[in-house]
């Protein structure tokens, strides 16, 4: 069954990881889909050629989420090329390890501002354009367990994972009115380009696959039914929730 069928869905960080797995997922279920991306060219350009493979239009649109200004040209040229806006799937982000008492400032300032004030503009520049279309839309951020947990060197990094969670929470009362969904995804670890470098570490990577009952890590298509089900019409019931998708680390206390 295709859940997107004729939807036009916009992934913000769709060049690697989650997000690109989340819209060629999207296209294996009928969506046209546009990505957003910070400098991935060719990446950005491989997963466009998958979409279409799949019969669906894509278009890739290149800007710092960070800024105000990136979020409303994303959806604009969305709208240019496909006519409307169904889903926004907020998932670009940046987790540079980092120490807490040497945090530098830009290090922080700069987390806080990609994956908050990121996903606050992208979301508000798509709910805005669901509104003015008058029929509902779906919303779904990529948050992660660390909205819940701690993590000695993402100190910068779990409030704004968090903060995703609640914006998604605060989200849903102001647009339930307008008919448009707000539900987050709460990935565990996933094998991505942005723990790349932490996992290199044997001793680590064996340590967090040791905490996962389903006894392995994450692979970004893991992530695919998730997000679909939750921009699809089989959630429509669904607001305000927060799915954990961690193959069960949360809740492996002993
Ligand atoms: N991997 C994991 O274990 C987990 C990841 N998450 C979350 O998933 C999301 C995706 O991460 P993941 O797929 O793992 O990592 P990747 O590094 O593979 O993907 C990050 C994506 O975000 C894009 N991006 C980064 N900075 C910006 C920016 N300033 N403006 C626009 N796009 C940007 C990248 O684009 P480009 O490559 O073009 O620079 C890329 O497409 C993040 O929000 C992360 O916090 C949550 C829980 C666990
Ligand atoms: C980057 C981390 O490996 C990853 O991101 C998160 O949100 C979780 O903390 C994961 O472990």
């Amino acid at each position: 069954m295709r859940l997107l069928e004729g939807k036009t869905v916009l992934v913000t960080g769709g060049s690697t990881g989650i997000g690109r797995a989340a819209a060629i997922g999207a296209a294996q279920h009928g969506a046209n889909v546009a990505i957003n991306y910070a400098s991935s060219d060719d990446k950005a350009a491989s997963c466009i050629a998958e979409i279409e493979a799949l019969g669906q239009k894509g278009l890739a649109v290149k800007g710092d989420v960070a800024l105000p200004e990136t979020a409303s040209d994303f959806v604009a040229q969305a709208v240019d090329a496909f006519g409307r806006v169904d889903v926004m799937v907020s998932n670009a982000g940046i987790c540079p390890f980092h120490a807490f008492l040497d945090m530098p400032a830009e290090t922080f300032e700069r987390t806080q501002r990609v994956n908050m004030h990121g996903a606050y503009y992208m979301c508000q520049a798509a709910a805005r354009q669901m509104v003015a279309q008058g029929d509902g839309g779906a919303i779904v951020a990529v948050s992660s367990i660390s909205a819940l947990v701690g993590g000695e060197y993402q100190t910068h990094y779990t409030p704004t994972k968090a903060g995703v969670h609640s914006l998604m929470q605060s989200a849903a009362i102001a647009l339930g009115r307008h008919g448009i969904r707000c539900n987050s995804v709460l990935p565990g670890t996933i094998l991505t380009e942005i723990n790349k470098d932490d996992l290199a570490d044997a001793d680590k990577r064996r340590y967090m696959e040791s905490r996962t009952p389903l006894g392995r890590l994450g692979q970004p298509e893991d992530l695919i039914g998730p997000i679909v089900f939750l921009a699809s019409d089989m959630a429509a019931y669904v607001t305000g929730a927060a799915l954990l998708v961690d193959g069960g680390m949360f809740v492996n206390l002993q």
